[in-house]
């Protein structure tokens, strides 16, 4: 393969959406003290405040169980800095730690939500923030219930009345992933949330959608008209799916053995990526047509039969030198766990598009690297004209488009070009698009612009609950197939490596292989 790099580089001005700034309102946040507020949520909102996106008029109020009152704010600026990759030296902390306070209290304590209420009011006081309330689960999932519930109780989830002459106030809440176990957990907690709030108050994360490179899936192939004529079985083989991270379980031994991979990022994540690269045109880019059109993807996949289905679990290695745990020796980790860090599905859409085309998917930890792309075969040109000087033309590559949602955002396209000289030889050669040299570098970790859209009440990048039962309806029976049947061979992968032979296999008994990624 001939590396020929086009950069891209913006032609004209980008066409902006318009200029959108939230009401004036208060995020609070509970799980405060917990690594998701420190490492994203803080700084997310630090970025929005600094690039002018948020009102004057905001506050944030963490809530959790520890009494913080003295270290809250040396703890949050250490977070905002690490975690946002602001620089020390540039770093502007002050004015936005301002805005932010904390507020101790346990969140199975009812009466602890009496003083909350009655602290937003003096919240409200102090900064103008006229009674709006955006309320983000940043919890561990068991708290979800408790905290709708109490909020429901103590009036807090519904906007106070109008008054004559003022706008009208809002109150909405996020709610962090899992956002159930499988479908039944799911469909109780989306009736649980429901009973206490419309299901217009509701903004269920998932992180995916705010990365850049993810909405960028929607812009490329809907905002040109050169990709969607060949986006379908006629000319697309298969899809892959790749979300692989070099990184274990990072100490949350408990949570995984709860989750597993399927549970923890293939229910969400993979899901949502698959259908934003499967969906039809949305009739106009607003939260009720993607979200229809992604449900409508979702309902078109087949059972999943298992002999499609592969799971892996990583064992010990030893990488540059390093000696890395096996999943079964990390801590709090049953040491006989049957919990899957690696799973790879085939999947089949049955609609018009997608018919005959199947899509892998794959998703692990401890794998050689960190890399989420999306790859789209081509099939073949219907004639092989060109043959090489053995006469065959078997060694011309078919043409891909590689999505890289992370690291390196880009997109690469590849192609045959002929290779200079008297006959007629071919070698693949790659037009690349990098964001980072076309945009220059971005803060954005998925939550900024995650979190203005809640503040706007623009769920069209959040989880609707129709989704959200779409999704473990599919993942639900594989899960419940693989609880009947543990894996004698665990762990069936070594730390660093691209996960089990199995998954190979998954692709091989179709006449294929993974892209080398
Ligand atoms: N961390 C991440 O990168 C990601 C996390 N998520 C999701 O975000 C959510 C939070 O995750 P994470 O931040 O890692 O979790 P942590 O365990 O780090 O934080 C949990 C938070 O909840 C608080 N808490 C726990 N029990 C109580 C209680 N009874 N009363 C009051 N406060 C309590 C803790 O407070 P205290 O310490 O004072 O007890 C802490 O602030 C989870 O749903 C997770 O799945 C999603 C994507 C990525
Ligand atoms: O939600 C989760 O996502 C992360 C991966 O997110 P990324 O933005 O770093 O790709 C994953 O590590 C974690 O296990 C999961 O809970």
């Amino acid at each position: 393969m001939t590396n020929t790099e086009i950069h891209v580089t913006p032609c004209a001005e980008p066409t902006t959406g318009s200029e959108r700034k939230p009401d004036p309102c208060v995020v609070v946040i509970f799980g405060a003290s917990g690594d998701l507020t420190k490492r994203k949520l803080l700084p997310a909102l630090y970025h929005l405040e600094q690039g002018g996106l948020l009102p004057s008029e905001i506050a944030v109020v963490g809530v959790a169980r520890r009494s913080l009152e003295s270290s809250f704010a040396p703890d949050m600026q250490d977070g905002i800095i690490a975690g946002g990759g602001v620089d020390q030296a540039e770093a502007k902390l002050a004015p936005f730690v301002s805005k932010v306070s904390y507020f101790a209290m346990n969140f199975d304590d009812a009466g602890g939500y009496e003083r909350l209420k009655d602290y937003l009011a003096e919240i409200d006081e102090k900064f103008g923030t006229k009674g709006n309330r955006l309320f983000y689960l940043a919890t561990a999932p068991e708290y979800f219930s408790d905290i709708i519930k109490y909020l429901g109780e103590n009036g807090m989830a519904k906007p106070e009345p109008c008054k004559p002459g003022q706008r009208a106030t809002w109150v909405r809440t996020i709610v962090e992933k899992p956002f159930g176990h499988d479908l039944e957990s799911a469909r109780a907690l989306n009736d649980e949330v429901n009973k206490v709030f419309s299901e217009d108050q509701v903004f269920r994360i998932d992180h995916y959608l705010g990365k850049e490179t993810v909405q960028n899936i929607l812009v490329f192939r809907f905002a040109n008209s050169i990709f969607e004529n060949v986006w379908n079985r006629n000319y697309i083989d298969h899809i892959e799916i790749t979300a692989a991270e070099a990184i274990g379980i990072e100490g949350r031994g408990p949570f995984y053995e709860q989750a597993g991979l399927l549970r923890d990022v293939i229910q969400n994540h993979v899901m949502e990526v698959l259908s934003f690269i499967a969906m039809e045109p949305p009739v106009s880019f607003e939260a009720s047509a993607v979200r229809a059109e992604k449900v409508k993807v979702w309902r078109a996949i087949q059972p999943i039969a298992p002999e499609n289905t592969v799971r892996g679990q990583y064992g010990p290695a030893n990488i540059n030198g390093k000696d890395i745990l096996g999943y079964r020796q990390e801590d709090r980790v049953n040491p006989e766990s049957q919990t899957e860090t690696y799973a790879a599905l085939k999947l089949e859409i049955e609609n018009w598009r997608w018919a005959g085309v199947p899509f892998y998917i794959r998703a692990g930890k401890r794998m050689t690297k960190r890399i989420t792309e999306v790859t789209i075969m081509f099939k073949q040109p219907p004639l092989r004209l060109f043959k090489n000087k053995e006469g065959k033309s078997d060694h011309i590559e078919p043409n891909f488009i590689s999505m890289r949602i992370q690291p390196d955002d880009g997109i690469t396209l590849r192609f045959g070009a002929k290779v200079p000289g008297p006959s007629m030889d071919i070698a693949a050669v790659d037009m690349d698009f990098s964001y980072a040299d076309a945009f220059g570098p971005s803060s954005n970790n998925g939550y900024e612009r995650l979190l203005l859209d809640a503040m706007l009440g623009d769920a069209t990048l959040f989880a609707h609950r129709d989704g959200v039962e779409a999704t473990w309806s599919l993942i639900t029976p594989i899960l419940e197939n693989w609880a009947k049947n543990p894996m004698k061979d665990f762990p069936n992968y070594a730390a660093g490596t691209w996960g089990p032979d199995a998954s190979d296999a998954l692709l091989r008994k179709d006449g294929r292989k993974w892209r080398k990624l």
